[in-house]
């Protein structure tokens, strides 16, 4: 297991224990004395603190709280809280802490970049603290997340947030040492998984126990819900205690019905739905209106203000030579790219390697080994002026400071996506631009169920030819040098027209609209792949 902590998230071993206050030299059984009473004296001071705070529980008044101090947190939490400057609570913290501290299911949905990942993690602390969880209790809470990408960033807010605390946590992500993790996990308070290798320890793990389990969060709730983690997501549920509390929260919360009735939730509270909670005659009216699946409830779509949305129409042909143009023209900002599949993404970061545009380029995408997807992660974290080539995996909940565009240079295939990639700029009140380039045959629908779902202005933008510079001759001379380079190229070609043929909304992507010869010659190759 990743960084598992014997004593506390984020604090290396356990304290020292405290000085006797005497000025001669103290003797054993005086120390042990001394340590006796001061562990009584803590646990009393713990158990008066607790006491306090339950009994303020039933008082929290969400729109009366303007500072995280108004809220009945223990002491551990608000001292890290202050550390870390965290003083106003964002809207979703406000509406949802108070609830789940109550012990309510709650259902969390708010735009992108609000700080929903605190409204999860400190009523996980206050529970276990409340309920003076020790790390021989086993694991008493459990978040999955989608991405490993992101169940790291989440461990490493808890590992801040918690400092103070003395639970234990694990990271459960797959792409790392089995065994370890295995010989670990049941001695975690807090487990941080992605779906499958949190599965995958159940099915093989027999000192995993999840008995004592009594907080279950799901982030990025409808991504964890929808098709791809269905099956993983059922099983993993089936060995969880079904009276547990349960947290979701999203961007956008498009689970159907169903998804919630699996989860066995009581009486939930909505936060973020307005009037668009999800009864059954709301998501039928839903699933009428928008291009949803029947039985959907949708959550209020919305994006942050200060993001500014425009898109391009061009055809599939010219995307390389409008990319590089575009990084041309944007070499002091931060980028991050987003394309279909694992192979454009590493085509692209390759090409545009050699081209050297002048500004350092990245490529983040689920194929990588996991050690490399971590390293460039917090390399895109640190860098000022970078662009980032990515596939989804970079797209959900990622939290990276002062994204100014996002390229989506493939169309999204769904408003979620788009909303969700759109969204790793212009967060926690910050300014950025998102940019949708689309091909003719995309424009018509994508556009229409954007304005019709996220009541969108989006502006057109047309480009200026003289502003284009084509890079097709340099790209042509590599793949002539580099066979592996041209190899690269082939598969993203490739890759794109089998994202293109797979994609469920056949109104929107159509593999024979596309001209294939055109789309080879633009990515530098002279002869198109056979299909
Ligand atoms: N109360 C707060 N005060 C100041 N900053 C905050 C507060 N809460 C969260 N933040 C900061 O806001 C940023 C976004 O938070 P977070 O990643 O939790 O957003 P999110 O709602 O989960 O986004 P996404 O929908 O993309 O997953 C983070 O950098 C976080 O540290």
């Amino acid at each position: 297991m990743q960084k598992q902590k014997r004593k506390g998230p984020g604090r290396p071993g356990p304290r020292p224990p405290p000085k006797p206050a005497t000025n001669h030299k103290p003797n054993k059984q005086h120390n042990q004395k001394r340590a006796k009473e001061l562990s009584r004296s803590k646990l009393a001071a713990t158990e008066m603190e607790i006491q306090e705070l339950r009994a303020k529980y039933d008082e929290i008044d969400a729109n009366s709280i303007e500072r995280f101090a108004q809220f009945p947190l223990s002491q551990k939490t608000q001292k890290a809280l202050a550390e870390y400057k965290y003083t106003t609570p964002t809207e979703v913290q406000r509406q949802s802490i108070g609830h789940a501290l109550q012990g309510k299911d709650v259902l969390g949905a708010a735009i992108t970049g609000s700080g929903k990942t605190l409204a999860f993690l400190i009523p996980v602390l206050e529970h276990l603290y409340m309920n003076k969880w020790s790390r021989s209790d086993g694991v008493g809470a459990i978040i999955i997340s989608p991405t490993r990408e992101l169940a790291y960033q989440i461990f490493e807010t808890l590992k801040r947030i918690g400092k103070h605390h003395d639970f234990s946590a694990g990271l459960i992500i797959g792409g790392k040492n089995l065994k370890f993790e295995r010989t670990r996990m049941d001695q975690c308070n807090i487990l941080i998984c992605t779906p499958g290798r949190l599965l995958q320890h159940m099915d093989e793990n027999p000192l995993f126990n999840t008995t004592s389990m009594e907080m279950l969060v799901l982030d990025e709730a409808d991504r964890c819900l929808d098709m791809g983690f269905q099956k993983t997501l059922n099983s993993i549920i089936e060995n969880f205690p079904p009276d547990r509390q349960t947290l979701l929260f999203s961007a956008t919360q498009t689970n159907t019905l169903e998804d919630l009735a699996r989860l066995n939730l009581k009486d939930p509270v909505y936060v973020g739905y307005g009037a668009a909670k999800p009864t059954a005659a709301a998501a039928a009216a839903a699933a009428a209106a928008a291009d949803t699946k029947p039985g959907t409830s949708t959550a209020v779509l919305a994006l942050p203000e200060l993001l500014q949305q425009s898109y391009v129409v061009l055809p599939l042909e010219e995307k390389i030579t409008m990319l590089w143009s575009f990084i041309k023209n944007h070499l002091k900002q931060k980028i991050i790219v987003f394309v279909s599949s694992c192979k454009q993404a590493k085509y692209l970061y390759e090409i545009f390697c050699k081209l050297r545009p002048g500004v350092g380029l990245l490529a983040l995408y689920g194929s990588l080994h996991q050690d490399r997807r971590i390293a460039i992660y917090e390399d895109f974290l640190r860098k000022s002026h970078v662009v980032m080539f990515a596939t989804d995996v970079a797209s959900r909940g990622l939290d990276f400071p002062a994204v100014n565009w996002v390229l989506q240079l493939d169309c999204p295939e769904d408003v979620s996506q788009y909303i969700h990639r759109a969204g790793r700029s212009a967060r926690n009140k910050a300014r950025g631009e998102c940019l949708l380039v689309l091909t003719p045959s995309e424009e018509e629908h994508m556009i229409g169920t954007l304005r019709e779902q996220l009541h969108l202005d989006i502006r057109c933008v047309h480009i200026d030819p003289k502003k284009l510079f084509s890079p097709r001759v340099k790209i042509e001379a590599f793949l002539a040098q580099f066979p592996e380079l041209r190899a690269s190229a082939q598969r993203a070609f490739l890759a794109y027209l089998k994202s293109v043929f797979l994609m469920r909304n056949k109104r929107l992507f159509n593999v024979l609209s596309l001209d294939l010869d055109a789309y080879a010659q633009s990515l530098g190759l002279a002869v198109t792949p056979h299909l």
